[in-house]
This record gives C-alpha cells, sequence and structure tokens, in this order.
C-alpha cells in the first residue's frame, strides 16, 4: 500500500508561484495543502523567477501545518528537471506532476526526485509526489498512475484541460466529469492513496461550487484543487461532521472498545450491527471533527 496516511486533504489551494504576495501569505488562510504552482499560472518568460521565489519562500516562511505542494512543469517542458531540482532541494512535502498519462512518467519522476535527494542530502523517500490527471488517456491509464510508486499519496482530477481533451466544457450539472471522476476516486481508493476533485473556476457562483462540493463529498472524494481562499471554508463546511454523526461515531467507538475486551469483534448498537467498516469510518468521522475543532480531547461534541 502507498501513502495513505491520517492526513486530512481536503483544501488544496493553487497559489500562483510568480505572485509574491500570494506566496507570502499563502498561509494564513487555513488550506490543508497549499500547493505553489510552476505550470499554467505562470507564463514561459516567467518560469524561472517563480521556481527561485517559490524555493525562497520554502527556506523563509513560516507555512505551519500545512502540507506543502508544488505543482511543476511537465515533463516534456524544459522546465521540468530544474523544478524537481530545486524543489527537492527546498524541501517540499509533494510534488504534483501535471498531465500525467501513464506508470511510466510518475517512474521517471520518482527516479528523478530520489536522485535530486540523493545530490542534495535529503533523506531517502522524504519527497512524496502526486498525479494530475487532465486527459482521456490519464483517466484510462489511472488505476497504473495510482498504484505506479510507494511515494504516491494522491491522484487529482483536472477538468480544465480534461474537458478541452474531451472536445466539450464544463457544464452545471458535471455530467461530462462523470466517468473520469469515478475512474480516478477508483484508482485512488484501489491503490491506497487520496482522490482529489476538480477546480471550481467561477469565483462568483458560490451556489453551483457548494453544489459541486457536496456531490463530490458524497462520492468519497478526499477534498478538492482549490483556486481562492474564499473555498476553503466552504469546503470544510461541507466535510465537517454534523453533532449527530460525532455522537454516533463516539459511541461506536466506544461500544467496540467494550466488545473487544469482551473478546468480539462485531456488536449490536440500537439494533444496527457494528463492525470493521463501520468503526473505520467512525474514526474518520472523529479524525474531521478534530480538525474541525469540533470536539475537546475526550472526543465530546463541542457546542459553537
Ligand atoms: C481566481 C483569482 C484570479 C481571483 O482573484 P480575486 O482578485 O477575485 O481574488 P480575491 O478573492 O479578491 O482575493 C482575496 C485575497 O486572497 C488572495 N488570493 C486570491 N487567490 C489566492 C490564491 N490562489 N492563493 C493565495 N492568495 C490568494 C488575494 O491576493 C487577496 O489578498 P489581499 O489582497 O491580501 O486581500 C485568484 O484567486 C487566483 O489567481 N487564483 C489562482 C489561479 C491559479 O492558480 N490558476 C491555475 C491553477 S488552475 C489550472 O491550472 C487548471 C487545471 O490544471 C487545474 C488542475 O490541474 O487541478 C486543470 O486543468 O483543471
Ligand atoms: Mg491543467
Amino acid at each position: 500500500m502507498a501513502n495513505n496516511d491520517d492526513r486530512l486533504r481536503r483544501t488544496m489551494m493553487f497559489v500562483p508561484g510568480n505572485n509574491p504576495a500570494m506566496v507570502k501569505d499563502a498561509g494564513i488562510y487555513g488550506a490543508d495543502s497549499i500547493m505553489f504552482d510552476l505550470e499554467d499560472a505562470v507564463s514561459m518568460s516567467e518560469k524561472d523567477a517563480a521556481r527561485d521565489l517559490v524555493y525562497e519562500a520554502l527556506q523563509s516562511q513560516d507555512y505551519g501545518n500545512a502540507e506543502l505542494v508544488v505543482r511543476v512543469n511537465g515533463l516534456d517542458t524544459p522546465y521540468y528537471a530544474n523544478d524537481v531540482k530545486a524543489m527537492v532541494k527546498a524541501g517540499i512535502d509533494v510534488i504534483r506532476l501535471p498531465k500525467a498519462e501513464s506508470a511510466d512518467m510518475i517512474k521517471t519522476l520518482v527516479a528523478d526526485v530520489a536522485a535530486a535527494e540523493k545530490q542534495f542530502g535529503r533523506e531517502e523517500g522524504s519527497t512524496h509526489v502526486m498525479a494530475a490527471i487532465e486527459s482521456a488517456k490519464g483517466v484510462l491509464n489511472a488505476p497504473e498512475i495510482a498504484a505506479a510508486s510507494d511515494r504516491m499519496i494522491g491522484v487529482a482530477l483536472s477538468a480544465e484541460d480534461y474537458t478541452t481533451d474531451m472536445k466539450t466544457h464544463r457544464y452545471p450539472d458535471g455530467a461530462e466529469l462523470q466517468f473520469a471522476r469515478n475512474m480516478v476516486l477508483h484508482a485512488a481508493r484501489a491503490a491506497g492513496i487520496a482522490a482529489f476533485d476538480t477546480v471550481f473556476t467561477n469565483m462568483d457562483d458560490t451556489e453551483g461550487f457548494f453544489r459541486e462540493t457536496q456531490y463530490i463529498h458524497q462520492l468519497g472524494f478526499d477534498g478538492k484543487s482549490l483556486v481562492n481562499p474564499r473555498q476553503i471554508a466552504m469546503v470544510n463546511s461541507v466535510y465537517e461532521p454534523t453533532q449527530k454523526e460525532i455522537e454516533n461515531a463516539k459511541n461506536v467507538i466506544n461500544a467496540i472498545e467494550e466488545a473487544r475486551i469482551k473478546g468480539s469483534g462485531v456488536i449490536s448498537m440500537n439494533g444496527q450491527m457494528v463492525d470493521r467498516p463501520v468503526v473505520l469510518r467512525a474514526e474518520r468521522v472523529m479524525r474531521l471533527a478534530k480538525a474541525s475543532n469540533l470536539v475537546d480531547e475526550e472526543g465530546n461534541y463541542i457546542e459553537k
């Protein structure tokens, strides 16, 4: 199994790597993951300057507990090699490869990351990777991409490039993304890694953003790629468990613990069978509740 760690990744916010103010302040909004972009948000003429800016920021800024991700330029660009070297040298947590279409692309990235870790004296295996799936070919190969390396922490659907590749565009009901969303999600789950839904680019359509977030939460995505800090609170509000869910989860965890002491792995609670999958879901609810400051140390719901 790959890096199926317990880290919450509800919000992964793109930060244009060529914007000094945004790069500097990226930590103040509370995104779970901050993703500095060296790819499509940065024009050709600014590629080197953006890389230097992000490198310097990683040395000097305090981004708190956020996971630090960088979207490097694609494997087929002249910027890719320098991006990977500089970001590994700076100690980035995760490198996101755009336009991933095969397991071989991930293996190439992993080999380059490993070489850079060696060159710059970083701990072997400390840099994780993830893939952005942005084409029909990428979607069809999503399972092999997700399982390509133990360094993989997740796969993301990138609907802007994907819908262009599919000769369509984005519609409010998202029907054009149905197959891709399910492929990416299943690929992630089968590989034991995280799944990220796509960006939503109409900043004024908060209703549409909320509806889409509820939908991808229902499907089972870990979170979304975002383009604006205003989107963070909306995603968190969807992922935040309710008081009823928290109290039920706490009861499940307590009940199964009592059952374990008596030597049983399955019990009945209020007429409902409680077994391992129910316990795993309850544990995830409690993790989300803790991240949302909805429970105290003992796991009791805190009235807001
Ligand atoms: C959208 C907009 C212009 C709106 O501007 P607005 O001016 O209306 O924003 P406001 O809300 O007014 O900003 C209030 C305050 O927040 C600050 N602030 C805003 N955004 C911030 C941010 N991102 N990071 C840190 N800070 C931020 C701002 O500086 C201000 O700070 P201050 O002045 O101090 O109050 C702006 O957000 C923005 O540029 N977003 C990033 C766009 C971007 O990265 N695109 C590339 C990635 S997608 C892609 O490539 C497609 C993809 O590849 C994706 C995939 O692969 O998944 C695919 O194929 O699908
Ligand atoms: Mg793209």
